[in-house]
């Protein structure tokens, strides 16, 4: 069974008004294979006005999610809300919120648990540090990373599954496709496992790490890379021909 391929475009904590304004025309005018299936993530902040000028057929995704209802969390954004505003998508577990916001394996495993039950799609994000690769643990990190998620949640239909190692991430090393491709058959030889054959068939393990409209061919023709999520060239016209990488 055929996966359907898979780009996410996060945004990080880039743009204005206007140049989101600019990226979303960009989309909406842009000619890509209809059964690539891309969802666009820029700060909350933006969410709405990027859902308003978006064209149906593109999603939206929070950067972000809260693993309570509603309440006294200040700067958190519920499932409710994300869902009130037509976003339907979230990402979590990104490095960055791990390295930096010290956000934990079970942390991110109880935001997907809501995120899912609240009918929130979730853009999973795993991947190791240099020193973890280098220590030969790459395998075990993003296992132990997704371990964490499939104890609290069995159904793993409205899960795309990110392997971002964080050393290829916004500093233009982007892993080889050799590299890529034996992290991605290791996670879906896991879901195998762990979930099942059927989740592990039809689950997307998408790649992120310095993507661009140069290294997206290749990558694309791996057996078990199922799409990208992409950073910095999210911002830049390339996006669109990376969108384009699996028929290219
Ligand atoms: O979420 C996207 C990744 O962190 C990749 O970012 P990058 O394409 O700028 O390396």
């Amino acid at each position: 069974m055929a996966r359907q391929f898979f780009v996410g475009g996060n945004f990080k904590m880039n743009g204005t008004i206007q140049s989101i304004k600019e990226i979303v025309q960009r989309l909406n005018d842009a000619k890509f294979d209809p059964n690539t299936e891309v969802v666009i993530s820029p700060p909350s902040l933006y969410l709405l006005i990027t859902r308003e000028h978006l064209r149906s057929g593109i999603e939206v995704a929070a950067q972000n999610v809260f693993d309570k209802p509603n309440g006294a969390f200040t700067g958190e954004i519920s499932v409710d809300q994300l869902k009130d505003s037509n976003i339907t998508w979230t990402i979590l577990g990104h490095s960055e919120r791990r390295v930096i916001l010290q956000e934990t394996d079970q942390f991110i495993a109880s935001k997907t648990k809501f995120a899912l039950d609240g009918g929130i799609g979730v853009i999973l994000c795993v991947g190791e540090t240099l020193e973890q690769r280098e220590a030969g643990k790459t395998n075990e990190v993003v296992l132990s990373q997704l371990k964490a998620v499939a104890d609290q949640v069995k159904d793993w239909s409205k899960i795309v599954v990110a392997y971002e190692p964080v050393w290829a991430i916004g500093t233009g090393k982007v892993a080889t496709t050799e590299q890529a491709q034996a992290v991605h058959a290791a996670i879906r030889e896991w879901l195998s496992k762990e979930l099942g054959g059927e989740t592990a068939e039809k689950t997307r393990i998408i790649y992120g790490g310095s993507v661009s409209e140069k290294n997206c061919k290749e990558l694309a023709k791996e057996k078990d890379i199922d799409g990208f999520l992409v950073g910095g060239a999210s911002l830049k016209p390339a996006f669109v021909d990376i969108l384009n990488a699996k028929q290219a």
